[in-house]
């Protein structure tokens, strides 16, 4: 994936407008440098992933990975597990992203059950799942349409499944919000990006990345019907959240 992977380099030069935030094909090229150096624990988020999947998955179970974007997810699980222990679907609703996950999954894992469609999370016609990853995806769903994506997966997951959300969060209290974004912008800046550049792209994401609080997020998966869930990961105003399906 590294060798064909560009730096992000997207907003580093002023536009007359900054159009709406897409994944397209300038995107994909550098993805893997853009959300490294964008979301603080990235790395450390699907580190944990392959070791969630082996404490709570069952043998053999499908694991669904929604915004998949270049199956990222789909190489930690496959460096952790055996062929035999999952198959895995990424779904995505950007061509350009699901032709390179695929060339990749293809050369990366030839071993594992490993498929990608192209598709939207809202109307996919889902088959039932041991394990659900939703890595900053919610997030780009319209607020409204993000209780049934949430309900829906519950209905998808088996007994005793698990989901594990993470999200761009915002605070509830305005201060904390602000501070916590500013060191965000700081954390940016410490990985080489420019005022131009932070402010182009935080114009860009505006009304198309729209954050939920963690206490919005709960509430959510509580009215799906999820027993429990736990924050087991923050940096910033980016966090991870697991939820359970009863057994
Ligand atoms: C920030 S990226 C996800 C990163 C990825 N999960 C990872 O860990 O590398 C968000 C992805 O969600 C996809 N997406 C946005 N809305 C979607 C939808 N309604 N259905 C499917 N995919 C969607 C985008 O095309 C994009 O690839
Ligand atoms: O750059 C930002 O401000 C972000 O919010 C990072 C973020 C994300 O959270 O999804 C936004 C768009 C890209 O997909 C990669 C990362």
């Amino acid at each position: 994936m590294s060798d064909a992977s560009y730096r992000d380099a997207i907003f580093s030069t002023p536009l007359d407008r900054v159009a709406r935030f897409s994944f397209d094909e300038k995107v994909v090229a550098c993805f893997p440098d853009m959300i490294r150096r964008s979301v603080p624990g990235y790395g450390q988020i699907l580190g944990m992933l392959g070791l969630i999947a082996a404490r709570h998955l069952r043998h053999g179970a499908r694991v669904y990975d929604l915004g998949c974007s270049l199956g990222a997810s789909a190489l930690t699980l496959a460096g952790r597990l055996p062929p035999d222990a999952f198959r895995y679907t990424g779904v995505d609703l950007s061509p350009a992203m699901v032709a390179r996950a695929r060339e990749t999954l293809a050369a990366e894992c030839p071993d594992h059950v490993m498929e990608v469609l192209e598709g939207d999370i809202r109307t996919l016609d889902y088959a039932p799942a041991g394990m659900v990853v939703l890595n900053f995806t919610l997030q780009f769903l319209a607020p409204e349409d993000r209780d049934a994506v949430i309900e829906r997966l519950f209905q998808t997951l088996e007994p005793g499944g698990v989901l594990v959300l993470s999200e761009k969060v915002k605070a509830a209290d305005e201060q904390e919000n602000a501070w916590l974004v500013e060191r965000y912008h700081d954390f940016k800046r410490a990985n080489g990006y420019s005022e131009m550049e932070i402010s182009q792209k935080r114009t860009a994401l505006e009304n198309v990345l729209v954050p939920d609080t963690l206490a919005g997020h709960h509430e959510r998966l509580a009215r799906a019907g999820f027993s429990r869930a736990h924050t087991w990961f923050q940096f910033l105003n980016f966090a991870s959240l697991i939820a359970f399906k009863d057994a």
